[in-house]
């Protein structure tokens, strides 16, 4: 039995991103909150309307602890509103966590960035398990899209509606915030690829724990000549050797260079950290 407006009601707004608002709901029946995108196709070609169908399709294929539940869609056709119903993540996101370590001068702890690296990897090998041969790439890896659920655990958001956001007319095309993570592949035009991912991880867990990405620049030309370069300071000193040097090798230029998701999960430190947190 399909899902429709009547079943849910709104208790609040979360926030408004590029593509709509996202919006606390409670379903009546048993209580539940959730939340749901509202996204507005009115605007779309039939081509990117067919886009937006195969994207929310390979979001409910998504089933992983680590990846934001999607339950369900509703479709207003005399609004051209599509409500996405997704996992309500009581941590928020880790975008928040860092502007309020930035703004109290706190830090996360070391075994707070191991869990995350870990659960976010994990998730992300959830992504690019070929699934009937087309991998889901994430494409928008950032702290604003990794959430975490009432137990601090990672719950990775926002999948490819990234990507349905390319469409001409969207408003994510103009309010796009500054690349930081953009990798060097990205900025010499060359495909996306698994290790493009990897190295989006890398960024935003050295960010997670400087408090800043490893590249900052006032203007975009800048910000690519860094990225090419690839060089960065080490993470503050507070965090161990093991977990800079495993952060760094995924912040590396050469594509080829950057460990693979096996390999990060093969790592003895992060093997050590995962039975601590199991
Ligand atoms: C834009 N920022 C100021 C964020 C303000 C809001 N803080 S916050 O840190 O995201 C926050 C606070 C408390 C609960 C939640 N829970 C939550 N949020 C989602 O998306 C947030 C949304 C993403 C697009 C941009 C607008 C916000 C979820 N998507 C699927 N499950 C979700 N659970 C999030």
């Amino acid at each position: 039995m399909p899902s429709t407006l009547e079943d849910f009601e709104v208790i609040g707004t979360i926030g408004t991103g590029s593509y709509g608002t996202c919006k606390k709901i409670r379903r009546k029946k048993d209580g539940k909150v959730m939340v749901w995108k509202e996204m507005e196709y009115g605007s779309m070609t039939e081509s990117e309307k067919q886009m937006l169908v195969s994207e929310v399709n390979l979001l409910r294929e998504l089933r992983h602890q680590h990846i934001v539940r999607y339950y369900d869609r509703i479709i207003d056709r005399t609004q051209a509103i599509i409500y996405i119903i997704m996992e309500y993540c009581q941590g928020g996101d880790l975008a928040s966590i860092i502007s309020r370590n930035r703004k109290d001068g706190t830090h996360v702890s070391e075994d707070f960035a191991w869990k995350i690296l870990i659960q976010a990897t994990l998730a992300l090998k959830e992504c690019h398990r070929r699934k009937n041969g087309k991998a889901v790439l994430h494409r928008d890896l950032k702290p604003a899209n990794v959430f975490l659920d009432a137990d601090a655990n990672v719950k990775l958001g926002d999948f490819g509606l990234a990507r349905v956001l390319q469409h001409e007319h969207s408003l994510a095309q103009t309010y796009v915030g500054t690349p930081y993570y953009m990798s060097p592949e990205l900025v010499n035009n060359q495909s996306y690829n698994e290790k493009s991912d990897i190295w989006s991880l890398g960024c935003m867990l050295y960010e997670l724990c400087a408090l800043t990405p490893p590249f900052t620049a006032t203007n975009e030309g800048d910000l690519k000549r860094k990225i090419r370069i690839g060089q960065f300071p080490r993470l503050p000193t507070q965090y161990s050797l093991e977990l800079d040097m495993i952060i760094r090798r995924m912040i590396q230029v050469e594509v080829s260079m950057r460990p693979s998701i096996d390999s990060i999960l093969a790592d003895s430190v992060v093997q050590r950290k995962q039975d601590s947190l199991n």
